[in-house]
């Protein structure tokens, strides 16, 4: 199941940062070492209670005059409507009700999507509650009371939006149907490739839909298999600036991202590996899905013995925190390879549910432990009890050790080397959870 979006919409200067901050900084639990992924306040992962979810700002408002700020916050509305499960409105109780909330949740109203009000600020509960009935008014719910500035109400609030979350997510009726999401940067040959992919006869079906305004999921169909392709390509918004744009391109390829089971990251080989391609292809990574690194325009390339070569090292090495995703050399032009792209696809797909034995397991774990010895700290050293594989997509593994401390990030690492060399899980993240026995799952 993927993980329902929620999305922050308001005026300027309402504590959006502030709110933002209060939820990214304590209650999530985010992946630090990916390098290359700069972490602004665009999106976070959250968790409350055990439900977690991606919280993005639709922010990038510059408080100027009314009108333009009333367009600007139609936009916003606009992109969380296009892409969040839930949209918290967040008002400010202190500035008081205004015209631009009023027009804003008429919008969000008229929407059907569920929208949890919440009004910041507030502060001195004996102080404002009587304003904050005033928020009633805006005929989207009863308004919750938060102070983002002093964390008071926040547990409230996030009952108010877990509870909007679907049921199951899995009502769907494409569920079984693997789910691949296409990203890069712009240009690189996204819409080609889905085009492509489209075009030819062995591949059409049909055009389902999307969940979003303008990502259109393609149904395609390889070898008896159907496939459904999640479109981000063509985020050029009309009469954007630039940092807005991006701001716009980065929730699209979350919320896409969070959807697919697989990500194929597009780079564009004429231009080589970019910061840029890192940053996309981080996303993935972050979100344990399985990731293909399609290296397209492959056709356009002058091309000697070592050509392949020296590609293949230099993306290794700007996204070195991924060694585990798979190269496709393609042209989304010719269709060179791509059944060679189904077949990686295919593949990553199954070592995303792969499950090994415990038995099996714990015969590599006792031979990793023997060729190297574990840590140890000031002459306590570290014992590895036994492993077991907990969960699937991605492959997800606890050790049970004596003392958490002692476990280095590199010992781990080491045991993941092995764990990969004995079964692959090419194209797939792990996840590795280190317990000290006795404790609680
Ligand atoms: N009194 C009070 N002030 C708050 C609270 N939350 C935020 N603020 C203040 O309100 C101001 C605006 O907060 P931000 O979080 O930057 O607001 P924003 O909505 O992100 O603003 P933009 O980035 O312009 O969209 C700051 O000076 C905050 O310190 C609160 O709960 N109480
Ligand atoms: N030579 C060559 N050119 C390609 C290939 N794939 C795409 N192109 C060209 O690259 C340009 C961009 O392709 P698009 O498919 O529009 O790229 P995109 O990633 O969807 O771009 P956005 O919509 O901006 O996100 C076009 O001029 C394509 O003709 C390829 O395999 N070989």
């Amino acid at each position: 199941m993927s993980k329902p979006v929620v999305a922050i919409v308001g005026r300027p200067n309402v504590g959006k940062s502030t709110l933002f901050n209060a939820l990214a900084g304590e209650m999530i639990s985010i992946v630090k070492d990916t390098p290359g992924v700069t972490r602004d306040r665009i999106y976070a992962d959250v968790t409350w209670l055990d439900k977690s979810f991606t919280l993005i700002d639709t922010g990038g408002i510059e408080p100027d005059s009314g009108d333009i700020i009333l367009s600007q916050m139609r936009e916003q509305a606009q992109i969380a409507i296009d892409t969040a499960d839930v949209i918290v409105f967040i008002t400010d109780v202190q500035q008081g009700l205004v015209d631009s909330d009023a027009k804003v949740a008429d919008m969000l109203r008229r929407s059907q999507k569920p929208v949890v009000l919440v009004v910041n600020k507030v502060d001195s509960v004996q102080k404002y509650m009587m304003d904050v009935y005033e928020f009633y008014n805006l005929g989207i719910g009863e308004p919750i009371a938060i102070s983002a500035a002093n964390r008071t109400g926040i547990g409230d609030m996030l009952d108010e939006i877990v509870k909007e979350f679907p049921e199951d997510a899995d009502t769907d009726e494409d569920d079984d149907i693997p789910k691949i999401a296409v990203v890069g940067k712009p240009n690189v040959g996204k819409s080609s490739l889905i085009n492509k992919l489209l075009g030819e006869d062995r591949v059409i079906v049909s055009d389902i839909a999307g969940t979003t305004r303008d990502a259109v999921d393609a149904k395609v169909k390889w070898k008896d298999r159907e496939y459904i392709f999640i479109d981000t390509a063509g985020l050029r918004r009309k009469g954007k600036i630039k940092e807005e744009l991006e701001r716009y391109s980065v929730i699209r390829t979350v919320t896409a991202v969070e959807r697919a089971d697989v990500v194929v990251v597009v780079i564009d080989a004429t231009e080589g590996v970019t910061e840029q391609d890192a940053k996309i292809a981080g996303i993935a990574h972050e979100r344990g899905k399985g990731v293909v690194i399609a290296v397209n325009k492959w056709d356009a390339v002058e091309k000697d013995d070592k050509t392949i070569y020296k590609h293949t090292n230099r993306i290794r090495e700007v996204l070195a925190y991924m060694p585990y995703a798979e190269l496709v050399f393609i042209s989304a032009k010719s269709g060179q390879r791509l059944p060679r792209l189904f077949e990686t696809i295919d593949a990553v797909i199954e070592n995303q549910t792969l499950r090994i034995q415990t038995g099996v397991l714990n015969e590599i774990l006792s031979e990793a432990v023997a060729m190297q010895q574990p840590p140890s700290d000031r002459g306590k050293r570290l014992k590895i009890f036994y492993m077991t594989q907990v969960g699937v997509k991605p492959p997800t593994f606890v050790i049970f050790v004596n003392d958490k401390e002692l476990m280095h990030f590199s010992y781990t690492r080491y045991i993941e080397n092995k764990v990969r060399d004995a079964f692959g899980f090419r194209g797939t993240s792990l996840k590795f959870i280190i317990r000290e026995r006795g404790e609680k799952s």
